[in-house]
């Protein structure tokens, strides 16, 4: 009912977590693993083991999240000693994302992955910083056209890009014409939208500690915003690469409609977040009962289906 085709595999359920939520240490990975998701992202992994920001660096409103955590992880060898423990046991494929604070570590990682036994998905985060001043890699058309001719003169296993939101149609254009040029296996879309702001109206505060409050956005705020990119690059990009659904997602409904715009996967951040492991049956078995009720008996039927006003 449930199984989606994602590049030479088909996984029991397109529901993931998102990278950053609940995917920091072994302990929390085995949960996903043990959940009725159909596999699992880890946190974006750097070089070496970060402390991220300091906190208060999540927050969450009934309507979604914010969030500067700066890339705390436990480094790239701590993620691959558990995938390779890991692939000893099971043939699920799961997700390997890469940050980092510079493009050249992104590199160096990448090379180690490449070299390494890992047989997952690799998810490369340009929402990274890019030189001072400048905006972020992926909104710096040159810089992710540069990066990814230098990834893949070298990287041979399957790879997508996560990126965050676009919000202009000249955007999505140029951003797909780029990505067209490569052989990825995926775009994920989106990430959290950069540089909100939430206050706290009785303390006259904001609610986050890093960048003088200011962070990314999840949730129910977001939702149209990731239907809008995940369903522009569905119909810009070759049908080779495929697109990973994430943004707003907090039941089987919001799934359905990521669904119809053209995911393949759908990523779950600040619901995991609020809920734990548990989300994904609820998700799982809303998004089975609205299928059925519509005629439904597999996502094929309706994937990318989304009809316009004549
Ligand atoms: C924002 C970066 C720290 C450069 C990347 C990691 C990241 C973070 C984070 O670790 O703060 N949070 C997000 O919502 N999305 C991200 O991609």
């Amino acid at each position: 009912m449930l199984e989606t085709t994602f590049h030479d595999y088909t996984f029991q359920s397109p529901l993931m977590n998102a990278s950053g939520v609940h995917c920091m240490s072994a302990e929390q990975l085995d949960e996903l693993a043990n959940s009725k998701a159909g596999t699992f992202v880890t946190k974006s992994v750097t070089k070496k083991k970060r402390q991220g920001n300091p906190e208060p660096r999540y927050y969450e409103t009934n309507l979604g999240s914010i969030n500067s955590m700066g890339l705390p992880n436990l480094g790239f060898d701590y993620y691959l000693d558990y995938l390779d423990k890991r692939q000893k046991m099971t043939s699920t494929p799961v997700f390997f994302s890469v940050a980092s604070m510079s493009m050249q570590d992104n590199i160096e990682t990448l090379k180690k992955l490449e070299d390494s036994n890992f047989r997952g998905f690799t998810e490369l985060n340009l929402s990274c910083p890019n030189v001072l001043g400048k905006p972020q890699v992926a909104y710096d058309f040159d810089m992710t056209e540069k990066i990814l001719t230098e990834v893949f003169s070298f990287f041979t296993k399957p790879l997508g890009v996560k990126l965050p939101p676009y919000f202009d149609i000249a955007h999505f254009d140029q951003m797909a014409t780029i990505l067209n040029k490569f052989p990825l296996t995926f775009v994920n879309s989106i990430n959290s939208v950069g540089n909100g702001l939430i206050i706290n109206p009785e303390k006259e505060q904001v609610v986050i500690k890093p960048k003088e409050g200011f962070g990314g956005i999840g949730g129910q705020y977001i939702k149209p915003t990731a239907l809008a990119n995940v369903r522009a690059f569905y119909v810009r990009l070759n049908p080779s690469i495929q697109i990973i659904g994430t943004g707003g997602i907090t039941s089987g409904l919001d799934a359905f409609e990521h669904i119809l715009c053209g995911a393949s996967m759908l990523q779950i951040g600040t619901q995991l977040y609020k809920e734990g492991p548990k989300v994904f049956a609820r998700i799982s078995d809303e998004l089975t009962t609205i299928m059925k009720t519509k005629g439904y008996t597999d996502i094929q039927q309706f994937q990318g289906k989304l009809k316009t006003l004549e």
